[in-house]
């Protein structure tokens, strides 16, 4: 069968029609012509599997990662930087106009000063693979487990950092998770700040050897090596038991004069760069006013970098470690009229006695809930800025939001070059009553 790619899905697929019906076909480009096989027929959609390509993008390149096929991580990786922040901008102009019913102008997106590199930290499940412990990723919505054995998005230290140790563990007959033992590595999980590297391997109830430690800890970078037992099948990556082996136990991080501690649990953008520059987005966006809240607030890097923008800066988040970091960072800098609490964060809101002006909301992506929604629609802050990492729930949000707010602004960033991934911050103001 032949198809005439007309646009982007989503996920960085192709969208052509057949019989007036789309078809979505993974790593076809728009404008491309191919030919492809049904995949799967559903009442209102069909899903293709490219076969050849007989009319070629001019956006198609050739991937620069070897792994691309076998690789879920980066659908983009064989669209040039042009076509990838043309299909950033196109799926945040379909979407918001789709689900929130606007139409009105979207900032050019603000573009990855590093396309390759950029990443602070990685999450890489364990396996055994021909008898060798292998770091990887289980392809979208599947078991199937891939061995990654270079990843090119990944900061250069942090990657060659990740290969030396797999090196290790292997020396070291180190073996993957087993559930009936309980016992193994699960995961691997490695952040770099400022050429300084944690190190945290979730495992069963295993103790680690002494040996093998030391040689992690001699890595260069390495400051800090962490084992999380983890023997339950939760979807938190960690277990309930953190325990520092080596080192010190925060990460630093410096954004302007602030300086940030991180605690292993605690969420930092995977964008050092850009999520600096989205930071000073948002303040300039900003109105000065008496009482700001930032929902959703990790290690409270934003609204740190807003305290001069209230006279009271309040963060919500629920991750302990996160808040603890919040708290003692807002010390740390001084900032005696900047707090953090650590609750839901709709609940915190709703139970709050202060008037609210603006309100800075930074969801997982999944978006708000029902109660968060609810209770902005009831305690209407003059203004809102809404940062998003994905469209659908952005949008099916902004819908709710419109009731009482206007969309004065719509910014995409890319924070996640070669993948589908778009950032955007959106700016409300209370509709004015006539
Ligand atoms: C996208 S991150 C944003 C973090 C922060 N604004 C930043 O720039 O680093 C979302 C944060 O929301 C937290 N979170 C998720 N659901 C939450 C909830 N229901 N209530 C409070 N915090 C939540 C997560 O732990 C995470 O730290």
């Amino acid at each position: 069968m032949k198809t005439t790619i007309k646009k982007w899905g989503i996920n960085a697929e192709g969208i052509g029609y057949l019989h007036h019906k789309p078809v979505f076909i993974k790593g076809a480009l728009p404008d491309e012509v191919v030919s492809f096989t049904l995949e799967k027929e559903m009442p209102r959609y069909s899903i293709g599997h490219l076969q050849s390509i007989l009319k070629e993008s001019p956006r198609r390149r050739k991937s620069p990662c070897a792994y691309a096929d076998q690789c879920d991580g980066c659908a983009l990786m064989h669209v040039d930087y042009k076509g990838q922040c043309l299909m950033k901008m196109q799926i945040l102009k379909q979407t918001l106009a789709k689900y929130a019913g606007y139409r009105g102008k979207i900032n050019p997106i603000i573009k990855n000063e590093s396309v390759l590199g950029y990443r602070n930290s990685c999450k890489m499940p364990v396996k055994q693979v021909d008898g060798k412990i292998r770091l990887g990723m289980y392809k979208a919505e599947s078991n199937t487990f891939v061995s990654i054995p270079r990843c090119i998005v990944h900061q250069k230290s942090l990657e060659q950092t990740r290969q030396m140790l797999e090196s290790i563990f292997n020396t070291y007959s180190m073996q993957a998770y087993d559930f009936q033992t309980e016992s193994g590595l699960r995961t691997v999980v490695i952040k770099e700040f400022e050429e300084k590297i944690q190190v945290i391997l979730v495992t069963g109830q295993d103790t680690l050897d002494a040996e093998m430690l030391k040689e992690i800890s001699q890595l260069e970078q390495v400051v800090s090596i962490w084992q999380s037992i983890k023997t339950d099948n939760s979807v938190d990556i960690y277990g309930k038991e953190m325990r520092l082996l080596y080192g010190q136990k925060t990460m630093e991080l410096h954004l302007d004069d602030l300086v940030l501690q991180l605690l292993p649990r605690s969420f930092f953008q995977l964008n050092t760069r850009q999520a600096y520059r989205l930071y000073h987005y948002v303040k300039d966006l900003i109105q000065p006013c008496d009482v700001l809240v930032e929902a959703y607030s990790g290690i409270g890097a934003m609204s740190l970098m807003l305290a001069k923008k209230a006279k009271k800066v309040i963060g919500i988040e629920y991750i302990e470690d996160a808040v603890q970091n919040a708290n003692e960072n807002a010390q740390r800098n001084h900032l005696k009229h900047v707090s953090f609490v650590c609750e839901d964060a709709g609940k915190a809101l709703r139970d709050m006695k202060e008037t609210i002006d603006a309100l800075v909301v930074d969801p997982p992506r999944a978006g708000l809930d029902a109660l968060m929604k609810e209770v902005i629609l009831k305690k209407q802050p003059n203004q809102i800025v809404y940062v998003s990492c994905n469209p659908s729930t952005l949008a099916k949000d902004l819908k709710q939001l419109q009731e009482v707010y206007q969309i004065k602004s719509v910014q995409p960033f890319d924070m996640f070059s070669q993948t589908q991934h778009v950032e955007s911050v959106v700016l409300m103001a209370k509709k004015e009553v006539k």
